[in-house]
């Protein structure tokens, strides 16, 4: 006898994490938490403090009392929280796109007379945008790596288009699309053999994968806030530079938050030695305190009991997938993929819509896929049987 989403909830040692979330939508499920998380409610009240108490109450003063050095102490949490990070190289900082711009350029910089920087052909648009962007910039090339999308980069891909002539790669811990996980510390390593350096774009991995960057020797990292964190629509990114590049590795956005004397108001720039320096300009303290109260849920129960409940609801799903007979784009094995299931189905887009329209919200990903986000600090398994049954019902007489 299948089990029933009651008896898995009620088995589900993180369901309760649910109720620390405002869920006071009309939606019959939400799965689309690994684009934008749900509220938590302590974030509720805390931007209302700040903006009363802090912003209304203090003004100017705040940034002598606390708001100039939260960029890296809401970076050191999230780092130890969720990035397996020492102190003193996460920061948080403007967008995703604006990180690994600075990134692409400070590990360029590093690796002066080699001229190639590897990407694959399936990682997201603004990382395939931003490599030809720098490449362009810096007199450099790319070298496209075209994976399998399931497959994704593996280390015999990837090997093939190392060489003595590639400075850094930059690759996507789980694909946007697909959702396979790549083998983080593998794939440092081989990239480190060539004598290259790597990025590491956690977007759709921070908050749901273990991650031990300082464990796995990766050299650079960046990933968005607004999804596994919870933080909000357009909340600041983090970047992550090890320990041993922090005093070489300059960025090409160098301002008064990157000096090493934020208020001396120096005739000359002088970088900071500390992970500051990948700082640019005025930060969003608003922004980052959501970070805060994302970071602090996670790190509440830890990544690993996170992860746990990912693999069986992701594994929970492809069964309830099969059972409709649709075709999945995702790694079966748990190992292999991150906290996302995709469908691949010719009406795909009106699928969708269709969903959305009877209050399922999935998304959709060109050209043909249907994405199925399973967010453990806030999905039930009931939203997931539900929202199966009723795709069941859209797809049934499409075929
Ligand atoms: C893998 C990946 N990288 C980068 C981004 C974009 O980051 P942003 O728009 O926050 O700059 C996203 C999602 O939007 C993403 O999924
Ligand atoms: N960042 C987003 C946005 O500003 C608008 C709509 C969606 C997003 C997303 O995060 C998309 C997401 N990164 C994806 O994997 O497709």
């Amino acid at each position: 006898m299948t089990t029933s989403p009651h008896e898995l909830d009620s088995a589900d040692p993180l369901a309760a994490m649910r109720d620390r979330f405002v869920i006071d939508d009309d939606l019959v499920a939400y799965l689309d938490g690994n684009s934008l998380g749900r509220l938590p409610r302590a974030t509720l009240d805390r931007l209302a403090a700040f903006v009363r108490e802090e912003w209304g109450g203090r003004l100017i003063r705040g940034w002598s009392e606390g708001w100039v050095e939260l960029p890296v102490t809401v970076g050191d949490e999230l780092g130890a929280a969720l990035l397996g990070a020492a102190a003193g190289q996460t920061v948080i900082a403007d967008s995703t796109s604006v990180c690994i711009y600075k990134l692409l350029h400070a590990a360029a910089g590093l690796r002066p007379g080699r001229d190639e920087i590897v990407i694959d052909a399936t990682n997201f648009p603004t990382d395939r945008y931003l490599v030809e962007a720098v490449a362009e910039a810096r007199g450099m090339t790319v070298r496209w790596i075209e994976p399998d999308l399931v497959d994704n980069v593996t280390a015999d891909v990837l090997a093939g288009a190392l060489g003595d002539r590639t400075a850094v790669v930059l690759l996507s811990h789980v694909d946007y699309r697909s959702g396979t996980l790549l083998d983080l510390p593998g794939l440092t390593e081989a990239v480190h053999a060539a004598g290259a350096l790597v990025i590491w774009d956690l977007c759709h991995s921070a908050g749901v994968v273990p991650i031990a960057l300082d464990a796995s020797g990766a050299d650079f990292a960046v990933g968005c806030t607004y999804k596994y964190v919870n933080a909000g629509p357009g909340a600041p990114a983090y970047v992550y530079v090890a320990q041993r590049h922090l005093t070489h590795a300059r960025q090409p956005i160098e301002g008064w938050w990157s000096a090493a004397d934020l208020f001396g108001m120096s005739d000359t720039y002088e970088a900071s030695p500390s992970i500051r320096r990948m700082l640019s300009g005025t930060p969003s303290v608003a922004g980052i305190l959501a970070v805060q109260e994302g970071v602090r849920l996670i790190a509440e129960v830890g990544v690993e009991a996170i992860r746990a409940k990912s693999e069986l609801m992701t594994g929970h799903a492809i069964e309830l997938l099969d059972e409709l007979g649709l075709e999945l784009v995702t790694p079966g094995d748990a190992a292999l993929r991150g906290s996302h299931v995709t469908v691949r189905h010719p009406d795909a887009r009106a699928i969708t819509a269709q969903l959305i329209e009877r209050g399922v919200v999935p998304d959709f990903r060109e050209p043909d896929l249907i994405r199925l986000g399973l967010s453990p600090l806030t999905t039930s398994y009931a939203e997931l049987a539900a929202a199966t049954r009723i795709l069941g019902e859209v797809v049934a007489p499409i075929g």
